[in-house]
């Protein structure tokens, strides 16, 4: 017998009143318990929509969405009480402290404030000395640790991110993904997570699914994502234009080019240099989760 999914979606589907093309179309997959998954997708796929309706922020127009076992909609509490949701946009009370703010949510959920556990949450997420800072004193930064915090403060066994890197400086991706990554694997806290930072998804989820216009166009492990792409990838550097009809990845100076055996790799390098294209600090390497992405997803950014 299988487990129970921490999460399932079912035949979702969702068009917005005026939209003249769906946000969902028939998304289903499940994500069993103790999964770390990436749901990736280019701005509008319908990853926010999605996880609205899995928060009960928004209703499906058809299908089901059940959070280990229980409905989204017909057991809404159960549902809600067993996830943690850090949403994407920065909402709060401006006149509590940090420790309040944690606190009041434990009551939203008629929890008793666990107040080792916010400690520790405090502790972990880098906030202890903004404790008993009134919300608003807080940096965009600051205030994102609090979401997460918040999200976590009911214990809750299935946790859900969207974009919860966007904007943030380094120094807070690592505090939260080796916390997150922690629960992960000494709890087996179910974790999803939306992110447009394709690095980040290759090294934390163990599965991955991928949206284009409200599709799932893509699911499967990680490793066998990678696997299944044959080619490999020559990068180097370069100030130079490019010659023309040459297909190419350009981040700033940063060149990618997709080579499939020793031969593609000859050529394309005897054309760079009959172009006189000087390149610096080349290498040749396997291709990683964004070659993926846009090979999948089709040229649009993650
Ligand atoms: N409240 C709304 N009313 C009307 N249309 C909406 C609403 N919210 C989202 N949409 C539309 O639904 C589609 C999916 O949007 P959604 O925000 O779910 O995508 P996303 O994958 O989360 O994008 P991003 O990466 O930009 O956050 C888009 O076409 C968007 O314009």
């Amino acid at each position: 017998m299988t487990a129970t999914p921490a999460i399932r979606f079912e035949r979702v589907k969702k068009t917005y009143r005026g939209a003249s093309n769906p946000a969902l179309q028939d998304v289903s997959f499940d994500i069993p318990p103790g999964e770390f998954f990436g749901l990736l997708g280019p701005n509008g796929a319908g990853k926010t929509s999605l996880i609205s309706i899995l928060a009960g922020l928004s209703r499906a127009d058809q299908g089901r969405v059940e959070v280990l076992g229980h409905d989204v909609v017909g057991d809404f509490a159960a549902a809600r009480r067993l996830l943690g949701v850090v949403p994407q946009e920065l909402v709060f009370d401006p006149f509590f402290s940090v420790r309040e703010t944690l606190r009041f949510q434990c009551g939203y959920f008629g929890l008793q404030a666990d107040e080792r556990w916010i400690e520790e949450l405090l502790d972990n997420l880098g906030l202890l000395a903004k404790a008993d800072a009134n919300m608003r004193q807080l940096s965009g930064g600051m205030k994102r640790r609090v979401l997460v915090a918040q999200a976590l403060v009911h214990r809750p066994p299935v946790i859900v991110l969207d974009e919860p890197t966007a904007g943030v400086d380094v120094e807070l991706r690592q505090t939260l993904w080796a916390f997150i990554a922690r629960l992960n694997k000494e709890q087996g806290t179910t974790v999803l997570l939306t992110t447009h930072y394709l690095e980040e998804a290759e090294a934390l989820c163990g599965r991955i699914g991928m949206l284009k216009q409200g599709r799932l166009v893509a699911l499967d492990r990680t490793a066998a994502l990678l696997a299944n792409r044959s080619h490999q990838v020559l990068r180097f550097k370069t100030d130079a234009v490019l010659p023309l009809g040459l297909e190419a990845r350009v981040t700033g100076r940063i060149v990618q080019i997709k080579a499939h055996d020793a031969a593609d790799v000859e050529q394309v390098l005897a054309r760079l240099r009959s172009s006189q294209v000087p390149i610096e600090d080349l290498e040749i390497g396997r291709a990683d989760l964004e070659d993926v992405f846009l090979e999948i997803v089709g040229g649009e950014s993650p």
